[in-house]
């Protein structure tokens, strides 16, 4: 899903502004797309604290699409994103075993 996500705004980044929400967006800037997922963020934070799951569940879904947006403008990929994830399950790992053999 997310990867489908990910190509779809690829695809739109460039298209019409006046047709396309991604491009209305990715036409403003990084200032304008980090400022966007910060309010997403937060909004997902009120979410959270007003036990309100329904809520959480929707801001999430504009947190994780905000991102999305942000990091194709920046030219960073899902992918780079789960190497560093990758990494740092590799890094946990180690740390296990070493904590379960000492
Ligand atoms: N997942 C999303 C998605 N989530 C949220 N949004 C849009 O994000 C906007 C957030 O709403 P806000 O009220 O915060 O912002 P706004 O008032 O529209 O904009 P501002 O003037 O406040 O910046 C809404 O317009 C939503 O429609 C999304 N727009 C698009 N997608 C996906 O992106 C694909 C491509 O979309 P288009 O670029 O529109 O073709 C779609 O097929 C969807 O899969």
């Amino acid at each position: 899903m997310l990867a489908r996500l990910e190509q779809v705004i690829g695809e739109r980044r460039l298209a019409d502004p006046s047709t396309s929400y991604v491009a209305k967006l990715s036409a403003r800037g990084v200032p304008k797309i980090a400022q966007k997922l910060g309010e997403e963020a937060v909004e997902a934070v009120i979410a959270a604290m007003a036990d309100d799951r329904e809520g959480l569940i929707g801001e999430s879904a504009d947190l994780i699409f905000h991102l999305l947006v942000l990091l194709a403008a920046k030219g960073v990929t899902l992918a780079d994103v789960a190497a560093e994830l990758a990494r740092r399950e590799g890094v946990s790992g180690i740390v296990e075993k070493a904590s379960r053999k000492g």
